[in-house]
């Protein structure tokens, strides 16, 4: 019997939204269930977590929209071309600014997964645009579907601001409805023009998108099991320390509970 992850030939007759949702339910699951990601579906997420993946969805983000917008009249591309609505440099530069403080470009760290996952992306918009849609499909979906229920969580435990700051990255202000525009998205990717070959390398490269996030998280979480180890001060830095919420750290470890 076929199974989803064959790609047969048959298979690839079916809708581009369908085949990715399908082949990228298990590496969902892995990325779901990545220490860093259970955690942070608990609540328990410091802020200084908050702050090192924020900066590392900053490399990646602009990454991708440097690729986007190097492709957005290509194509293979220009279908599923969204800048107003989704595109996330602009929000996440705000994110940074408010949690790293005007100094943030010369501030945020970028470890190496993040590095990887960058190179992969303008590697991607070179020479193979045509699976630059897998990343974009990968990154926005995600943010437009469980990205909403991390938002809430995210405020809650680190009390930010009902106001927003701190949370643009999560908040599209282009997308009145998500579930509708998840909808045309998928209907503009299945427009798309693409043979079965090519379909299934697109499949391939939405699985190793997936893959490039978990192991960012996974490095990250490294990092800060590590920090602890070694009794680094996890404290946040910035204006954020002045302008913030009055929270104590205990021993630079304190995680904070969102009670969910
Ligand atoms: C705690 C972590 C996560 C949770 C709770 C979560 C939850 C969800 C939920 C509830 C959906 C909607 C499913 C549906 O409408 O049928 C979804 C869709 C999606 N998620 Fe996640 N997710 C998480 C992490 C991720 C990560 C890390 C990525 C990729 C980087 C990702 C990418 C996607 C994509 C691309 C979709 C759209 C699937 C489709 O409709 O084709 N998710 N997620």
């Amino acid at each position: 019997m076929e199974t989803p992850q064959t790609h047969s030939s048959e298979s690839m007759s079916k809708d581009l939204s369908e085949l990715l949702k399908e082949a990228t339910k298990e590496v969902h699951e892995q990325a779901e269930n990545t220490p860093f990601m259970k955690n942070f579906q608990k609540g328990q997420v410091s802020l200084h977590e908050f702050k090192l993946v924020t900066a590392s969805l900053y490399f990646i983000y602009s990454a991708l929209e440097e690729e986007i917008e190097r492709n957005k009249n290509n194509p293979v591309y220009a279908p599923v071309y969204f800048p107003a609505e989704l595109h996330r440099k602009a929000a996440l530069e705000e994110d940074l600014e408010y949690f790293y403080g005007s100094n943030w470009r010369e501030e945020i760290p970028c470890p190496e997964a993040t590095k990887k996952y960058v190179e992969r992306l303008h590697y991607v918009g070179k020479n193979h645009p045509e699976l630059l849609v897998a990343h974009a499909y990968t990154r926005y979906l995600g943010d437009l579907s469980g990205g909403q229920v991390l938002k809430k969580i995210a405020q809650k435990a680190l009390q930010l601001p009902s106001t927003g700051e701190g949370l643009a990255f999560f908040t599209f202000d282009g997308v009145s409805n998500a579930t509708k525009f998840k909808q045309l998205y998928r209907s503009r990717m299945n427009a798309l023009e693409m043979d079965h070959a090519t379909k299934k390398r697109v499949l391939e490269e939405a699985k190793k998108a997936f893959l490039l996030n978990i192991q960012v998280f996974e490095a990250l979480q490294e990092l800060v099991s590590k920090g602890q180890e070694n009794g680094h001060p996890m404290q946040p830095t910035g204006e954020l320390r002045t302008r913030n919420i009055n929270r104590s750290y205990e021993h630079g470890k304190t995680l904070l509970r969102a009670g969910v």
